[in-house]
This record gives structure tokens, C-alpha cells and sequence, in this order.
């Protein structure tokens, strides 16, 4: 595929190498492959901010729109000091597949700012989120591009973002972004679904394997939004957390640890270190400790060609983004003994509730909890299924077999749209 591109770096080309096998295994023909996957729009954005020491401080936003070819764009806001325009548009391109695969009418986006959210005082990070709302009211709409929460932010991000775009519409526009508060137009169930969806197909995977919770361990890398959902609910499903990390400790105790002590801990003091430090161990060897189920839920790249020989686990459950690496993949191939949730796959709670949150707001008619479990645990089942009917049938990784589905839907509505001449 020659193309000239500006999207580049270690995550995007993974996302392009993930996408060549699997163009590869559907027999793409090269000339439809960049239309697939360069991404349609891409925004770089200044956002300057006066600190609460009187400097003026400029931070780079970024906002990239995948396809446009189902519906508006959908996908996170991330807050990281690494954050980059090459790694948003992987993002983004995965989100494509992910919501082609669970069937939302929607194209992938996904946009973040190269900041340490935890270097900002509660002011400053109000009005850096504001400025790059502000700064993206042009490019983005309930029917263009539809925000959400991601790694960094959270729900209270998403109601100033909210408001920001309110107070230029000059009226309330609840669905310009989801994962914002219930208060202000938000869904029941969307904090807890992504983490709710991981622990569902971690169920669907044990009994597909025979493997009875109450006896099983859980390694959980990440300890935000994503990792200390997964984390309680897996543990009131009888499921051992023996490993749980964030950026500031990990900590592994082959006895266990109680996990709703440790969420009340983080919500207290922000951060793991001084939860219970005599178990630290390096974040590193955590990885690779002997579990059942290991749960990377932070960061692209940490399961790799050095690792993923040397983990343990029967179950990779992907809730975070990207976080096997194409060498890694080429190993655990070899390794039969080790069920991979996809990332496209596991993680896609979040985006389906995002989905019911708009359409929501959109009617303007709220649903129960219960109304929300159900829808969503009906579409990541029909996902899981489709995966595995097609691993199982074409003799292919559930990687594979997950792209597979989310790009051929994609392809398909490009090709019966049509190339305009
Ligand atoms: N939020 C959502 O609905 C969805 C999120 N995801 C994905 O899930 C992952 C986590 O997102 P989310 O939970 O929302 O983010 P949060 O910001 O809520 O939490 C991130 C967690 O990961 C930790 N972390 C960050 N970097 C590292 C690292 N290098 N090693 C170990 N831990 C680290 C953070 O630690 P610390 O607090 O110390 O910084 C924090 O505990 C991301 O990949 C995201 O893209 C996927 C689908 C939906
Ligand atoms: O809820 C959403 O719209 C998107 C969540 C997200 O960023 C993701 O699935 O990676």
C-alpha cells in the first residue's frame, strides 16, 4: 500500500500492521486498502491557558476523525504526557473496527492532549478542557464527532466540555459528548461499563474453557476507570485479584487483595503507593506472574515480543487499547494455551453504552439500569459469538477474526456508497 502519510510512530504502525494481515487474510485488493485505513480528518489545536502562577502555558491538542462513512465519528478524549498525533489516529482506527464490529452506527475518532493531568490544579484542567473544546466547536457536532471519556479524563471533563459547546450553541446540547454525570444528561451504567464488559466476556471465556471463577486469579495492570471496574467486578464474580497496578506502584499477593478497599483508597488519595507497599513488585515482573486471567487496562505496547513468552495466564483479556504488540501476537499464536480477548472486543462496553447515552439524549427518554445491562450484554455476546464462530471456522487468532468483521463492515458501506469520480 504506497501512500505519503503523516501518521506514523509506534502505535499507528501497529494499527497498520494489524490492519495488513487482516486485509490480507479478506483478500483486500491494494487499491482499496489506504481508503480504509489513512484517516478522513485530522485536527492539531493550541490551547493556551493562564496558570494559577500567572504563566501562560500552551499544550497541544489533537482530534481525528476516522470514517465518516456510517455516521458521525465516536471516541475517547485522552489526557497523557506522551500523547501524539500518530497514537490518537491509531486510536481512531481502532475505535472504527470496534464499533463496526459491535454494529453502532458510527466511525472511529478519538483525540487527546500531550498534558499530566495530574500536574494540573482542578482550575487549570477546567480551563485547559474548555479551550480545547472551544477549539474543536468547529469540527465536531452530534451528528459529525461525539467525545467521551478515555485514559486521563473522566466525567467531570465531559460536562465542561458539555457546557463549553452549550454556551456557544446558546442552548443545552447534552448530546455532544457521552460518559458525561447523570446529573447532566449521562446514562446509567456508562462509568461501569467498560470494565462491566470486560468482566462479562471474561465469564463467557472461563466457561468456554471450563474454568470456574471461584478458583481463579486475576492480574490487573491499570487501577483508573477501566482496570478498577474490571478488578471489583470480577471479584464479586469469586475471581482472586492477586495483582492490581497503577503508575505510581504494582502490587501482587498470590493471597489477594480486597479491591473495593483499594478503589475506596485510590478515590481518597488518587494514586495506589500506600495502599499496601510490602507487596510491591517491579510493574514489569507483575506481568508475568503465574494468574488465570491477566488484564492489561492502561497503555498501548506492554505485552511484547520480550513478554509474551514468559506470561502466565489462560485468559489475555484486552482492556486497554493496543496493548499487544504484532511480535507479541506472532508468539501467542504459538501459544494455544492462552485465550485472547481482543482489545476491539473486550473493551467495546464502553462505546456501547456511549451509544445508548446519545440516543438517549437525542429522544430525550431515559432508560433503567437494568434496560442498559441487558442491551449491552446482548451486543457483547453477539460479538463474542461472531468472533469465535469465525476464528473457529477460518482457523484464525480472535484478533484476526474481530478485525476481520469490523473492517469487511466498513468496507462494505465504502464500496456500496461508492468512490465519487
Ligand atoms: N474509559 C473508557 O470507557 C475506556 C477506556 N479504554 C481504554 O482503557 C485503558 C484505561 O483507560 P481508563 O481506565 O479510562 O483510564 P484512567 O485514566 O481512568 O486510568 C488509567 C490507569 O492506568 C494507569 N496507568 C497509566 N499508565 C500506566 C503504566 N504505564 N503502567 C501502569 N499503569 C498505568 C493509571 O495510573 P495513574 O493513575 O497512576 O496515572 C490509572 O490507574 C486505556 O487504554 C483506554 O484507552 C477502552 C475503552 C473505553
Ligand atoms: O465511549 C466512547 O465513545 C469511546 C470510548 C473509547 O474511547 C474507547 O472505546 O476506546
Amino acid at each position: 500500500m504506497a501512500h505519503q502519510s503523516i501518521f506514523g510512530g509506534p502505535v499507528f504502525d501497529m494499527a497498520r500492521q494489524q490492519f495488513e494481515s487482516v486485509a490480507d487474510i479478506l483478500e483486500i485488493p491494494d487499491h482499496e486498502r489506504g481508503r480504509l485505513l489513512y484517516p478522513k480528518r485530522a485536527m492539531v489545536v493550541t490551547c493556551p491557558i493562564i496558570r494559577d502562577d500567572g504563566q501562560v502555558a500552551v499544550f497541544e491538542g489533537y482530534r481525528v476523525q476516522h470514517h465518516l462513512t456510517l455516521g458521525p465519528t465516536k471516541g475517547g478524549t485522552r489526557f497523557a504526557p506522551n500523547v501524539d498525533i500518530g497514537e490518537v489516529a491509531a486510536l481512531a482506527v481502532w475505535m472504527s473496527w470496534k464499533c463496526a464490529l459491535a454494529g453502532l452506527p458510527y466511525g472511529g475518532a478519538k483525540g487527546g492532549i500531550a498534558v499530566d493531568p495530574r500536574l494540573l490544579s482542578r482550575r487549570e484542567l477546567e480551563i485547559l478542557s474548555r479551550r480545547y473544546m472551544q477549539e474543536m466547536i468547529p469540527f465536531v457536532g452530534p451528528h459529525t464527532d461525539v467525545m467521551a471519556p478515555d485514559l486521563g479524563t473522566n466525567e467531570q471533563v465531559m460536562a465542561w466540555f458539555m457546557d463549553t459547546y452549550s454556551m456557544y450553541q446558546g442552548r443545552t446540547v447534552t448530546e455532544i459528548v457521552t460518559g458525561k454525570p447523570v446529573s447532566t444528561g449521562g446514562t446509567l451504567g456508562r462509568r461501569d461499563a467498560t470494565g462491566n464488559g470486560v468482566a462479562h466476556l471474561i465469564g463467557r471465556a472461563m466457561l468456554e474453557m471450563g474454568m470456574d471463577p471461584r478458583h481463579a486469579t486475576a492480574i490487573i495492570q491499570g487501577f483508573g476507570n477501566v482496570g478498577s471496574v474490571s478488578a471489583t467486578t470480577l471479584d464479586r464474580q469469586g475471581v482472586t485479584i492477586t495483582g492490581i497496578s497503577d503508575r505510581t506502584i504494582a502490587l501482587y499477593d498470590p493471597k489477594g487483595f480486597d479491591v473495593e478497599k483499594a478503589a475506596e483508597y485510590v478515590a481518597e488519595h488518587g494514586v495506589l503507593k500506600g495502599f499496601a507497599d510490602q507487596a510491591e513488585i517491579s510493574p514489569d515482573d507483575l506481568l508475568i506472574q503465574p494468574c488465570d486471567i491477566l488484564v492489561p487496562a492502561a497503555v498501548e505496547q506492554v505485552i511484547t515480543g520480550k513478554n509474551a513468552g514468559l506470561i502466565k495466564c489462560r485468559i489475555l483479556a484486552e482492556a486497554a487499547n493496543g496493548p499487544t504488540t504484532p511480535e507479541a501476537d506472532a508468539i501467542l499464536a504459538q501459544r494455544p494455551d492462552v485465550f485472547v480477548i481482543p482489545d476491539i472486543l473486550c473493551n467495546a462496553g464502553g462505546v456501547i453504552v456511549s451509544y445508548f447515552e446519545w440516543v438517549q439524549d437525542l429522544q430525550q427518554l431515559f432508560w433503567n439500569e437494568d434496560e442498559v445491562l441487558e442491551r449491552l450484554y446482548q451486543i457483547m455476546d453477539r460479538g463474542f459469538d461472531e468472533v469465535r464462530r469465525l476464528a473457529a471456522r477460518k482457523g484464525i487468532s480472535n484478533r484476526n477474526a474481530a478485525l476481520s468483521v469490523g473492517v469487511e463492515r466498513v468496507r462494505n458501506a465504502k464500496n456500496t456508497r461508492g468512490l465519487f469520480p
